[in-house]
């Protein structure tokens, strides 16, 4: 390869901005948009390949929101020019959000899985990155047991399955104690030398960490200060007339001036940079080079030839000068990204999907403690209503009680579904987000697997109320009805499962829980809405009635326990007037009504709440 061959190679790996915004709604409340607010306010830049990159700038400086920008992690509101190669590039999120109940190996393996074409060096591949990363002794160790440190080294290695050219960073020392951060950003410098682009966020490194990078990008707010070499921050900064005093560190100073109240400071320095249009090398002779840094992206290819004259300034920052020595970690890091040549080529949807299903099966049983509390809250709501009803299924003069039963059943299954989504999904968006921009997989696979591999554990919990349920209550002792009302307990529960998981894709926790019983509410309400007067109710109310699936399980429940031919009740009194089922249908206005239309409109429902959770569950990952 000629010297021009290996500079265009480099610069697909680049990573070029130009005049880039990014805008965000503020809420006044929920439903009223206030105005808009300007995070980054037409940016430039470029981060090399083969460079440690690192954005800087104050707290709420919108150093997470270029990053993200720039990344493609976030698109709405995004304006500008963007360029870089997304199939070769990945995001690390701040929290390394991972599937904390599985070991670093069983992640590993699941990394391996999704990304590998060739599985036969999996071992081989995933004992190399492992051991490099300082992870090996603790494969055997769960995500959510690793110190911060090592979790940091996780979220790098399993990204490393596939050798990505691009990494993006947020924070990536952020809660790590010196020593660790150091030795964190030494190991991204190794990763760069090795032909990678690797830009990060940091908020304010201490001196040493901050000559460890080859380039700075510094924001303040939303405009680029100073973009160059580490080495050539205090010549600029001399160009504004600001001296940096003697025993104190470059980057301290800048952040200190430019994170001033009123701000001054920032529209002159975004002049000296043309806010990141420029980049700023110091030569040998310590004299200031300003360069052109958005060069590449937007010329035409007949322009290109300027390229060579640009990399060979900008290479000058890289020397080994502002490395200060490589240690044994360095070496090996290198040593080993060299055998990363991983084939990664598309996996099918089907192995997506079994994977995912083995993983997510795994994690249903490695939740054991979240396993038997589930189990347990069913059995004991089982037993509390089989006491509460004990031996009054046959009872024809107790006709309210046996309308209470049905009624508190279908809640029961509707609130514990509904709201354990709720409270456990959101978390899991944000793994989804990062796994499927990360290319790990696509979110059809992921979503089937969700759904398929709940079902078995949904069952067995069903089952376990249903049943306890239906035989201490009294019900007549028909195997074939048992299974009817069971099978309309795990319709509902599909159901309200959806509409969790739909509002859990799409809320956080905290309005998740608010809206989560705000609907159910008018469900509830609708559902035991004119029980005493049905045949009265207008066309439409029952249309409305339709949409409310507490109202849908109920009547099912009715029609599983009285519906089918079902025998007279005993009856203590003279007179009990509901003894005959037939009467109490015909006074529920359902005796008409057929057990198969009712599934069918369970069915549509549980449909639409798991396309909603679909569209929103797609629509989060790709904001
Ligand atoms: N989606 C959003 N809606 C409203 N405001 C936002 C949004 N995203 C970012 N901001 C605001 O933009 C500013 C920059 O945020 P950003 O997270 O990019 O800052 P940062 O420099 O990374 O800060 P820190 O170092 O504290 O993490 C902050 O004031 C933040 O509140």
């Amino acid at each position: 390869m000629d010297q021009s061959q290996n500079l265009l190679a480099k610069q697909s790996k680049d990573v070029e901005f130009q005049d880039v915004y990014y805008t965000v709604k503020e809420r006044k409340n929920f439903w009223r948009v206030s105005g808009e607010r300007r995070i980054l306010n037409g940016v430039s830049g470029s981060f090399r390949n083969g460079q440690l990159s690192a954005i800087m700038g104050p707290s709420g400086a919108g150093k997470s929101s270029l990053l993200n920008a720039i990344s493609g992690f976030r698109r709405d509101g995004v304006t500008g020019n963007i360029k870089m190669k997304r199939d070769n590039a990945c995001y690390i999120t701040q929290d390394d959000h991972h599937q904390t109940l599985l070991t670093v190996e069983e992640l590993m393996n699941l990394a391996c899985d999704l990304k590998l074409k060739n599985r036969h060096k999996k071992a081989e591949i995933m004992t190399d990155i492992l051991e490099n990363l300082h992870l090996n002794h603790r494969r055997n160790v769960t995500a959510e047991k690793l110190s911060g440190g090592e979790r940091k080294r996780l979220s790098i290695a399993l990204e490393l399955v596939d050798n990505p050219n691009i990494f993006f960073l947020d924070e990536p020392t952020s809660g790590l104690d010196e020593v660790t951060a150091a030795q964190c950003i030494r190991m991204l410098q190794a990763m760069a030398q090795e032909g990678r682009t690797i830009v990060c966020t940091i908020h304010q490194p201490s001196a040493t960490i901050y000559n460890y990078f080859d380039s700075i990008y510094v924001l303040a707010k939303g405009q680029c200060v100073y973009q160059g070499s580490p080495r050539a921050t205090i010549p600029f900064l001399r160009l504004a007339q600001l001296d940096c005093p003697r025993h104190y560190s470059p980057s301290d100073y800048i952040i200190e001036l430019v994170d001033a109240e009123d701000g001054h400071l920032v529209p002159a320095l975004s002049d000296l940079t043309e806010n990141g249009k420029l980049i700023y090398v110091a030569s040998q002779s310590d004299q200031l080079a300003p360069q052109q840094a958005v060069t590449t992206m937007f010329l035409e290819q007949q322009k290109r030839p300027f390229l060579p004259a640009f990399f060979a300034g900008s290479a000058a920052s890289t020397d080994g000068t502002l490395i200060g020595g490589t240690s044994a970690l360095l070496e090996q890091v290198k040593a080993f990204s060299k055998r990363l040549h991983t084939d990664r080529r598309d996996i099918s949807g089907l192995r997506q999907f079994i994977v995912l299903m083995r993983v997510m099966l795994l994690r249903i049983t490695r939740a054991r403690l979240a396993l038997t509390i589930q189990l347990f809250h069913h059995l004991l709501c089982g037993l509390f209503f089989g006491l509460i009803f004990f031996q009054l299924g046959n009872q024809g003069g107790r006709m309210f009680d046996h309308l209470k039963f049905c009624i508190g059943a279908v809640l029961m299954i509707v609130y514990t579904q509904v709201m354990v989504p709720i409270l456990s999904y959101p978390a899991e968006v944000k793994v989804v987000k990062k796994e499927t921009f990360n290319r790990w997989y696509t979110l059809t696979p992921y979503y089937m697997a969700l759904t398929v591999s709940r079902l078995p554990l949904q069952v067995l919990l069903n089952i376990t109320f249903m049943a306890v349920t239906y035989w201490m209550s009294g019900l007549p002792q028909q195997f074939w009805r048992f299974g009817i009302f069971v099978a309309v307990g795990l319709m509902i529960s599909l159901v309200a499962e959806g509409m969790g998981l739909a509002i859990g894709a799409t809320f956080s926790i905290t309005n998740g829980s608010v809206v989560g019983p705000m609907i159910i509410a008018p469900l509830m309400g609708l559902a035991v809405y004119g029980f005493d007067f049905a045949p009265q109710i207008s066309g439409g109310m029952q249309l409305l009635m339709k949409f409310s699936y507490v109202r849908v399980g109920v009547v099912s429940l009715v029609l599983a326990v009285f519906g089918f031919q079902r025998e007279e009740l005993d009856c203590d009194a003279i007179y009990c007037h509901f003894s005959d089922p037939r009467v109490l249908l015909k006074f529920l206005d359902v005796e008409k009504v057929s057990m198969l239309h009712q599934f069918g409109l369970l069915a549509m429902l549980m449909l639409f709440f798991r396309v909603m959770m679909y569209i929103s569950l797609r629509k989060r990952c790709s904001a």
